[in-house]
């Protein structure tokens, strides 16, 4: 089964998303790579699009956010691109306003999750606006610094229009808020690139490590397909004693003694459960930050046994 790389290209309006893409887009020329690029914008019409030629696979959504009003229009390009052209690598740059969390929830939905793999999310930051952020109203500051915090790679962008001064507070303050991050600082996105035409981001805590292409994600997702029908209560319960650090769980599940599948949605702590019209693979989709998959698994099999001696049970009595 092929599986889609995937990169995220987000990063505050203006800050040097499409400079960037166009970058790696010149870079994938020199790689014999199938490309499909994805551009979502606001409006309803895309001028980013026009500039980026012809070598790769354009989808655009515009009118809306794939973080939000657009979620499920993204996920339908996604599954539609693997149906179709099943390209090597696909780049989604998302809007201006977008959340990297939101984005990384659109990409990774059950039904597309097991033919992607999310290599990387690069934030394209403004310098200058991340220094006179505080002049942004409280909600749109907290954004540009949560999608500095979820991203993976973060590239410090338009350091022509700053000091050296304020270029070093700028990459501190950061790494302050992402030290697991991989910073590179550019210029129209002109920095150093690896062999495989990624831009060489440095690790943000340790300055003297040696660089890594894409940095390890800090926001992790796993797929697991459950084999059997599980015990809802049991199921239920696993769903209640997540730790914090899984942010969502989503997908389809079959419950015991029930005919429908039920759709899983899990944010924030609480559970939602609905029966579906369909009948869908139970697989189910876990994000979260610093996942441990292995414990993950190693939980869901039990849950699977604990289901079959449940069953089990019931046909004993
Ligand atoms: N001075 C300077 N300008 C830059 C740099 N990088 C990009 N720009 C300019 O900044 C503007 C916005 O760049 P884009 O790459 O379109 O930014 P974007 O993040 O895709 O913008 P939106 O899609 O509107 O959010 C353009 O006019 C670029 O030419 C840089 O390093 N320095």
């Amino acid at each position: 089964m092929k599986e889609m790389e995937i990169y995220i290209l987000t990063g505050f309006l203006g800050s040097g998303k499409t400079t960037l893409l166009q970058k790696l887009l010149e870079k994938e020329k020199n790689r014999d790579r199938k490309v499909a690029v994805i551009m979502n914008e606001l409006g309803s019409y895309s001028v980013d699009s026009k500039l980026l030629g012809k070598e790769a696979t354009l989808r655009e959504l515009l009118k809306g956010c794939i973080c939000c009003t657009l979620k499920d229009e993204m996920e339908n390009e996604i599954l539609s691109l693997y149906q179709s052209s099943q390209p090597d690598v696909i780049y989604i740059e998302a809007t201006g306003i977008a959340h990297p969390l939101e984005i990384l929830d659109a990409c990774t939905s059950p039904i597309i999750a097991p033919y992607v793999q999310i290599k990387a999310i690069y934030c394209v930051v403004d310098a200058a606006r991340w220094l006179n952020r505080k002049l942004l109203n409280a909600n749109i500051r907290l954004l540009l610094e949560e999608q500095v915090m979820y991203s993976s790679n973060i590239i410090i962008n338009k350091i022509d229009i700053v000091t050296d001064d304020e270029r070093t507070r700028v990459r501190e303050e950061i790494a302050g808020k992402n030290p697991g991050a991989a910073i590179l600082e550019t210029t129209f996105s002109n920095g150093e690139f690896d062999e495989y035409g990624k831009p060489l981001c440095r690790p943000a805590a340790a300055e003297h490590t040696p660089a890594h292409a894409a940095h390890q994600l800090k926001m992790l997702t796993m797929t697991y397909q459950f084999s059997v029908e599980l015990n809802k209560q049991a199921f239920l319960s696993w769903l209640s004693d997540l730790p914090g650090n899984v942010l969502r769980v989503k997908g389809f599940v079959r419950f015991h003694g029930e005919k429908s599948t039920y759709l899983i949605q899990y944010a924030y702590g609480i559970p939602v459960i609905e029966k579906m019209p369909l009948s869908l693979r139970d697989t189910i989709v876990i994000i979260g930050s610093n996942l441990q998959k292995d414990v993950h698994k190693i939980e869901l099999k039990k849950l699977e046994k604990k289901s079959l001696d449940i069953r089990g049970n019931d046909r004993r009595i």
